[in-house]
């Protein structure tokens, strides 16, 4: 595109004495210039003005004479010339910052609008909406208070630690008056969603391309400091990362416009830990990171900098004054919000996998891991539910965890030299489990020292990390895994190694006994998954326990699964009683019972969701149940929509005689669903087919209280417990009490003296009642009285409940042990009689 010559006398105008340097970058020759100036001595306007025609002259018709002329001009300084130019001409050009500014945003539509949605293949993403907000937490600035205890290999050590507040994701985390720096330094384990934070960051400039970060700003450039393996200079992944190859824009003009808007730019820099020590540390280039970290350049413009927790303090060394944030992945609801939007498919198996959860505590609290609640997604994508063994879970997040940072690794290698690391460190880790001072979850960097090159590459993949702490006058180096799960699962991976010398297994096994086996679950039954040899060895080592009888063979049920071998069924003892709370547990007995012979007189308690149907169905049709004492089901109603129908065809298949055993309570939670007509017929019909039956509503509301019980009308309840509903003055509402009722609760159901009389005459005298609970609810002794009195006419009463009722326990025990002597205090405001 050519210049008109009227455009070329405005540029002479301006120029002035830099002229000689412009036409030198335009090409011309010292000789040429010279002939310039002796052709029209003293008239430097007229020099220039020639020059540039010269210059066009020699320019081929084809050549773009406007963009060489404009580069040349700011390649000597002179942008401004190069802004009026482009008014002059009326055309958008290649050198102005919204031009650079829409080169980044056209780069951010084909980067920022996805996120991964697998831990490894990099092919698979999914849209950006797929973005939930992070838990954040951010350091109030001077303000350290020394509240952290930790047990180190030399005793128990208080560390400094900041007083933090809360962050609501980004909304506050750019919001100046929330986070007033602008410098911020995210900090947060492998997988806890520091990268993808800034994919939104980058994301929002799309939409906003003018005024991007709530208009605060001009310009974000968003630069993934892994890439940089050369130089680390800014500048030059600004043109590696950001800019087309084949971008006008020179680094030099870039350049320009950065040191110009500098309060306007925004820096976006991911991965510290990720770029090389030895391009960190070097001295060439524009604008290099450390410069940009340590506050030498670019000190008015906002620079979000992520990291794995190791780099922090070299980061505050070189500059004290940044916001220092906490990544600490999902909100319990916001992870349950992310499960449902990855398992939209189909919202059931969504719901199904988020109680899953809920049951499982340890699971609960490693799936706040971003990373970790990918992979359970995609676990239960793919097989509808998690695999039956722990241990292979694990071995799973391992894996995923180790390939993603080891991408051109054969799958032979991956696990030989994931295993050795896991080996490595599962020393130190079983060391600090096994602690016989107590539990240790934070180690000093000094006792990996026989396997530092474990430790670089447990930090570098993300298995561990490592932080620096003050403690009195010390600076410590702490390592902790990512998870207490991870640690004991390390553990175990070392302990089972230690087979190939029986007795130093036997050993190491020696410090577990009755004090800490219980909180040594997850460590044994990693070794149980792992080895059968040792799983063996295990269970006779938990046989010989004296301890909480249930609880042990609660446990060694869980191993046995975890083993997955049979033929160690015979190193369980036989229960008594068998109490299942989780899924797990449910999974457990049911490996179990069909293992092993007839339960003769065993009693049984269940917990049991929809997804546990089949479970339930299984357990029940077991031969070995076929002489259970009492089988108690507690059934609880999920929060979608569900019919009981399910429940009943479960029910069904189990025989006559069985379902006769069985006792049964559906649990109407606070947010279960419910429709009372549905609700009401399946009790209908189940009555018929089980032995007791009975309702537990927990926090509904009168209206949906009152209207079920009037629809259970003539149904045979046994128990009936209405939990945290306001019956104030209302408990005549609820007194359709049919005469089969053996239990009634009323637990923290606001009820205070004036609702005694009510109650009273809901159970008439010689009613049959075996149970009453009424902990929770505010009575004066005289009303305890009235109560105990008319209790007194109940003649198989053989529990009641009184507890934090609002009165001294020892006057309660005393009106009851002279109301109803049968009755016994076990614990406090709790009466049976035996
Ligand atoms: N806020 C989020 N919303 C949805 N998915 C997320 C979110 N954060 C993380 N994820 C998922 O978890 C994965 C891991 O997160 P990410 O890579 O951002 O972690 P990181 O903290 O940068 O980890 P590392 O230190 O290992 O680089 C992402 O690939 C993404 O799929």
């Amino acid at each position: 595109m050519g210049i008109t010559e009227p455009v070329l006398r405005k540029i002479s105008q301006r120029l002035g004495a830099e002229w000689r340097k412009l036409a030198t970058h335009l090409g011309l020759s010292a000789a040429e210039i010279e002939r310039i100036v002796i052709d029209d001595p003293g008239q430097t306007e007229n020099q220039i003005f020639n020059m540039l025609v010269k210059w066009r002259r020699q320019q081929s018709t084809s050549a773009d004479q406007r963009d060489m002329l404009c580069t040349a001009l700011i390649e000597i300084g002179r942008r401004d010339i190069v802004e009026d130019l482009i008014e002059i001409t009326g055309l958008q050009g290649p050198y102005t910052f919204a031009y650079l500014r829409q080169q980044i945003i056209d780069n951010y539509k084909q980067t920022a609008t996805t996120i991964p949605a697998h831990p490894v293949l990099e092919t698979r993403n999914v849209d950006i909406e797929f973005f939930i907000p992070l838990f954040l937490r951010k350091n109030i600035p001077g303000k350290t208070k020394s509240d952290r205890f930790v047990t180190l290999r030399e005793g128990e050590r208080l560390l400094d630690a900041n007083q933090t507040i809360t962050l609501n994701s980004l909304d506050d985390l750019l919001n100046p008056e929330v986070v007033k720096e602008i410098k911020i330094l995210l900090s947060g384990g492998a997988g806890t969603g520091k990268s993808t934070l800034l994919v939104k960051v980058a994301n929002s400039c799309i939409t906003l391309s003018s005024k991007p970060l709530l208009g605060r700003f001009d310009l974000v450039l968003w630069i993934k400091l892994r890439q940089m393996q050369q130089s680390s200079c800014v500048l030059d992944a600004i043109f590696d990362q950001l800019l087309a190859r084949n971008t006008k824009l020179t680094k030099h003009i870039v350049k320009g416009f950065i040191d110009d808007h500098e309060s306007g730019i925004v820096l976006l820099l991911d991965g510290l830990d990720e770029i090389p020590s030895h391009v960190l540390q070097s001295e060439e280039g524009v604008y290099r990171v450390q410069d940009i970290l340590h506050n030498r350049v670019l000190t008015k413009s906002f620079v979000l900098v992520t990291t794995r927790p190791h780099m922090t303090q070299y980061v505050l060394r070189g500059h004290q004054k940044y916001a220092v944030v906490e990544a600490c992945g999902f909100t319990p609801q916001d992870r349950d919000q992310y499960i449902r939007l990855n398992l939209s498919d189909d919202a059931d198996m969504g719901e199904a996998l988020i109680s899953y959860l809920n049951d499982n505590t340890n699971l609960r609290d490693i799936s706040a891991l971003p990373i970790i609640s990918q992979m359970l997604c995609l676990v239960w994508k793919n097989q509808k539910s998690l695999p039956e063994r722990i241990t292979e879970l694990y071995t799973e997040f391992a894996l995923a965890l180790f390939k993603r940072c080891n991408k051109d690794m054969n799958d032979d290698q991956v696990m030989s030299d994931m295993m050795s690391i896991i080996d490595g460190l599962g020393r130190v880790a079983l060391q600090g489990l096994l602690d016989s001072r107590g539990e240790r979850l934070m180690f000093d960097k000094n006792e990996f020292q026989d396997c530092q090159s474990c430790l670089d590459e447990g930090c570098r993949v993300g298995f561990v990390q490592y932080e620096t702490y003050t403690s009195g006058l010390d600076v410590k180096m702490l390592v902790t895994f990512i998870h207490k799960t991870i640690q004991e699962y390390f553990a175990a991976c070392h302990l089972v190694k230690l087979l190939d010398d029986e007795n130093n297994f036997r050993h190491q096994l020696k410090q577990i006994g009755e004090r800490n086996v219980l909180a040594m679950e997850y460590l044994l039954r990693f070794c149980c998954g792992r080895s059968m040899q040792a799983a063996g060895l295990i269970l006779d080592h938990i046989q010989e326990m004296q301890g909480d009888e249930m609880k042990l063979q609660r446990l060694a049920r869980l191993l046995l699964i975890e083993s997955g071998s049979e033929e160690l069924a015979t190193k369980l003892v036989r229960p008594t009683v068998v109490d299942c709370k989780s899924n797990e547990d449910l999974k457990s007995l049911s490996y179990y019972l069909h293992v092993t012979p007839s339960l003769e007189g065993t009693d049984f308690f269940m917990h049991v969701r929809k997804q546990e149907l089949t479970l339930l169905r299984g357990i029940l049709v077991s031969d070995s149940m076929k002489s259970a004492k009492h089988i108690n089901v507690d059934y609880y109603l999920s929060e979608q929509k569900e019919e009981l129908s399910l429940l009943e065809e479960t029910l069904y298949v189990v025989d006559e005689q069985r379902r006769a055993q069985l006792q049964m309570v559906v649990r109407i939670e606070a947010k279960s669903w419910f429709d009372v007509g549905r609700v009401s017929h399946s009790f209908f019909r189940m009555q018929e087919q089980i032995g007791r039956l009975g309702l537990y509503m927990h926090q509904r509301s009168l209206d949906e209280v009152v209207d079920l019980l009037k629809a259970l009308e003539g149904c045979r309840l046994d128990w009936h417990i209405l939990y945290d509903t306001d019956l104030h003055a209302r408990v005549r509402n609820v007194s359709h009490i049919s005469s089969s009722l053996t239990g009634l609760g009323l637990p923290a159901c606001r009820l205070v003296d004036d609702d005694v009389e009510d109650l009273i005459s809901i159970i008439p005298t010689g009613h049959g009642l075996l149970g009453l609970a009424l902990d929770g609810n505010a009575f004066s002794l005289d009303a305890v009285r009235a109560l105990t009195q008319h209790l007194q006419g109940l003649p198989k009463l053989r529990l009641l409940k009184l507890s934090n009722i609002g009165l001294d326990a020892e006057l309660i025990r005393q009106v009851v042990s002279q109301d109803l002597p049968h009755l016994k205090e076990t614990e406090e405001g709790y009466f049976k009689a035996y």
